[in-house]
């Protein structure tokens, strides 16, 4: 792999490819089609998919990816960055995969137990009966 057959790339060339049909990522200075990867991945589809386009590296190293994972990166090597281009980062305006990223965040279990009217009712009903029930008991009784 010398340097004069490395094709050089723009982050922003790379921006472009940013779908499960057509997804590569940048890890290290240096760009990785993954699109035949997704379905192979370890780690699943969603991760490579939420760096679609984009400079991967924090994220795979982070991983904590072996030696297996390194060897494996040769085989979707497409080429260098470019040092001089400008980071390109979607995450900021919602698209359709910040929308992705945000169902896989957990969400908060609706809250089922507000205490509502009809509790207070049927605690209400349940006392007057009790209170019925003792009044005729003690009349009973009392004859
Ligand atoms: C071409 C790029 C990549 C390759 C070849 C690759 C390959 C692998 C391999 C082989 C594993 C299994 C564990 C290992 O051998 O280390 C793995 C696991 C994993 N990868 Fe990647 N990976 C890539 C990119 C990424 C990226 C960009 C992310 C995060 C955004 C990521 C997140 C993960 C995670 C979280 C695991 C752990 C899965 C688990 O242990 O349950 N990977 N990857």
């Amino acid at each position: 792999m010398g340097i004069s057959d490395n094709k050089i790339l723009s982050f922003t060339d790379v921006s472009v490819h940013n779908n499960p049909k057509d997804c590569w990522v940048i890890i290290n200075a240096k760009a990785y089609d993954v699109t035949k990867f997704l379905d192979d991945h370890p780690g699943g589809d969603e991760v490579l998919l939420q760096v679609a386009g984009e400079d991967a590296s924090e994220e795979f190293e982070s991983a904590g990816h072996g030696s297996a994972a390194r060897l494996m990166l040769d085989e979707y090597y497409v080429g260098e960055i470019d040092p001089l281009s400008s980071p390109v980062k979607k995450r900021a305006p919602p698209t359709q995969l910040s929308v992705k990223r945000n169902t896989v965040t957990p969400q908060l279990p609706p809250t089922t137990n507000k205490p509502g009217n009809n509790h207070f009712i049927i605690k209400l009903v349940v006392f007057f009966l009790a209170l019925g029930m003792a009044v005729g008991l003690g009349l009973y009784s009392s004859n």
